[in-house]
């Protein structure tokens, strides 16, 4: 397949601020193209009338969808309401616009969080809707499944060249640090950070600390999706993974370990584990030659680093 040209392209990053947004906007800084932004007081992406308007004035070559209501195994249990209709409107109007002014390449980014709760390991792609989500995502899954069929509907009955990846459990720099609605990479790294200062002899994490989880820094993910934006042109989703599986407890040690905390570690087994595995089986990105740069441990010192420098 010829190369996708990003250079000289007008590329519309949705979600800049955020985590994948910021990275995706890093990379492209060598891609020779014009990166296009818009906080969300220029244009809320739930608006349809105000997406609609801002893509007719501005009239991007290729769009990047990485905003998104986002958030951690509690979050997503707790406002059901939000996770679902906040993520179907961002992705329906911004896609729908899309079509609308001809963007000739478009990237939508799902999550892990769309396969069945009990899917194979390392799950492949066509795992998809093979079984019944996890209860405590599934509406963040639904509108991300959503997401991925509005892709493939686009393509079916205009043509238009919108694919869709897949990451795994990222991390990194921009993440959110909400001591309950953010992910557990960041919420343990601020617990820990936090006990060390305060001299906490015990730290307590979520769950039973049995669920394995694989993880990804957002500068190797926002790699993979340009190298994808560039490579790839197809129907199917991507999985978008490292390889790098832990177990929560064993995850909790490393940033035990990164952030210089030398106390206990309990579990707490009235919050919830989620999915009890969730690697995903990246043959297909990786058979087209791309592989991840950064490893956890060195990931997690870094993350930790710019958290005490924020
Ligand atoms: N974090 C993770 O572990 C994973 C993330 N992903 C996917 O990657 C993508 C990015 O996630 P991540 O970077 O972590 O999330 P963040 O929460 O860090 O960033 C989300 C971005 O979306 C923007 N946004 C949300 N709602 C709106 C809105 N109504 N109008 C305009 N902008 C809006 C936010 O804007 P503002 O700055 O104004 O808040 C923010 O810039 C998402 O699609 C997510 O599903 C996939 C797998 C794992
Ligand atoms: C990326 C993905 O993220 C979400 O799924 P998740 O993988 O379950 O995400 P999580 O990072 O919040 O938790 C991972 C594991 O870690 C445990 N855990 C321990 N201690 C803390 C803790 O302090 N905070 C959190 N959040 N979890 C903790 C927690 O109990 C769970 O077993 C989806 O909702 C969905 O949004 C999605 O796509």
């Amino acid at each position: 397949m010829a190369e996708f040209d990003l250079s000289g392209k007008r590329v519309f990053v949705a979600g800049h601020r955020g985590m994948v947004g910021s990275a995706i906007v890093r990379r492209l800084a060598s891609e020779g193209c014009e990166v296009l932004t818009a906080t969300r007081a220029e244009m809320d992406l739930t608006d349809q009338a105000a997406v609609r308007a801002w893509f007719a004035a501005h009239k991007p070559d290729v769009v990047f969808l990485a905003a998104a209501h986002v958030g951690g195994i509690l979050a997503n249990d707790t406002y059901p309401a939000d996770f679902l209709y906040l993520n179907l409107m961002i992705e329906a109007n911004v896609i729908h616009a899309a079509h609308e002014v001809g963007v000739a390449k478009l990237m939508f980014l799902g999550s892990s969080c769309i396969y069945p709760k009990l899917a194979p390991q390392p799950i492949p792609e066509d795992a998809l809707l093979t079984g019944p989500l996890e209860p405590t995502n599934e509406w963040y899954a639904v509108a991300k499944i959503a997401g991925i069929k509005l892709c493939q509907a686009y393509r079916r009955q205009h043509g238009c060249d919108f694919i869709s990846a897949m990451p795994t459990n990222l991390y990194g720099t921009g993440d959110n640090y909400h001591p309950e609605n953010s992910h557990v990479l960041p919420a343990m790294i601020r617990r820990f950070t936090e006990a060390v200062a305060a001299q906490t002899p015990e730290v307590t994490i979520w769950g039973t600390g049995t669920p394995l989880r694989e993880f990804m820094h957002a500068d190797d993910c926002a790699d993979a999706l340009v190298f994808l934006t560039k490579h790839y042109s197809d129907e199917g989703h991507v999985n978008v993974g490292s390889g790098q599986e832990v177990s929560i407890l064993d995850l909790a040690h490393l940033v035990a370990r990164a952030t210089g905390y030398t106390g206990q570690i309990a579990t707490d087994p009235g919050k919830p584990d989620g999915t009890p595995r969730k690697l995903m089986d990246s043959g297909t990105l990786t058979a087209m030659g791309w592989s991840p740069n950064v490893p956890l441990a060195e990931g997690i010192a870094r993350t930790v680093a710019e958290y005490r420098a924020l």
